[in-house]
């Protein structure tokens, strides 16, 4: 059995009552056994969180991490702050990283190695814009996101890693891709996997991400390969990120 994971990137979004409205929501919660639920808030917060979440099932996780220990880096955080904070997982490569932040498949490699260095669950995020998908590009634009980074770390690592497919197109648009086509990529990502080692494969997590909402989460969860969902504007819905959470049971 995969473990199944919901995480919630906030992105630039939230408060801390918002923190604290997730901590009553889910004190003494009584999630499905074996869902994790984590919680990704902007740097400033986790602190509050790592407080109200004590009593909670709930997670901490980061939305980047820079590569480096510690310096004169002015504005960026370390994954061993991060770890400080008791922040278990960090995005690393999301699409709007990529995108706003010009940030590399070489760039995302680092940060990905950094958060393994320093014992943190790296999230990798990928996923095809609408233009690649229209070209028929998807399945080459995502192996070649996951491809780069993979292919660069040993065993060990490699089954440390929790991959997120995050069409461009569903991010922020209401517009979910269909389970059959989130089913589709997430295979290619497994097969592709499989094909340095078919146990850890087996045994990857993938997530889902791209206008997950409480109506559509179940019937994207139902599909074999999708193993969780990395969940953005419906995270910021306290009871629609708690149903999301039940529905992943
Ligand atoms: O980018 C996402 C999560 O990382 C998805 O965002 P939405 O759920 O708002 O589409």
């Amino acid at each position: 059995m995969r473990t199944r994971l919901i995480a919630g990137n906030w992105k630039m979004n939230g408060s801390t009552s918002l923190i604290d409205d997730f901590g009553r929501a889910f004190t003494d919660a009584a999630l499905p056994e074996a869902v994790k639920v984590v919680v990704i808030p902007p740097f400033p917060y986790l602190e509050a969180a790592r407080q109200a979440f004590r009593n909670t099932p709930l997670q901490l996780g980061a939305q980047t991490l820079n590569p480096i220990d510690s310096g004169a880096h002015t504005g960026e955080v370390s994954g061993r702050m991060l770890k400080e904070l008791e922040v278990r997982y960090v995005l690393v490569g999301h699409s709007e990283r990529r995108e706003l932040y010009r940030e590399s498949d070489e760039q995302v490699f680092d940060r990905l190695l950094a958060a393994l260095h320093v014992g943190l669950v790296p999230i990798l995020c990928v996923g095809e814009s609408l233009a690649e998908r229209d070209a028929g590009q998807t399945m080459e634009v995502v192996l070649r996101q996951v491809g780069y980074a993979m292919a660069r770390l040993d065993p060990e690592q490699r089954q440390q890693v929790v991959i997120a497919y995050e069409p461009v197109w569903a991010i922020g648009t209401g517009r979910t891709a269909t389970p059959e086509q989130a089913q589709e990529v997430m295979a290619g990502i497994r097969a592709y996997q499989a094909e340095f080692n078919t146990t850890l494969a087996e045994q990857l997590t993938l997530l889902y991400g791209g206008s997950m909402n409480a109506k559509n989460a179940a019937e994207l969860l139902a599909q074999p390969d999708i193993d969780g969902g990395l969940v953005g504007g419906a995270s910021l819905k306290t009871d629609d990120f708690y149903a999301i959470c039940q529905s992943a049971g």
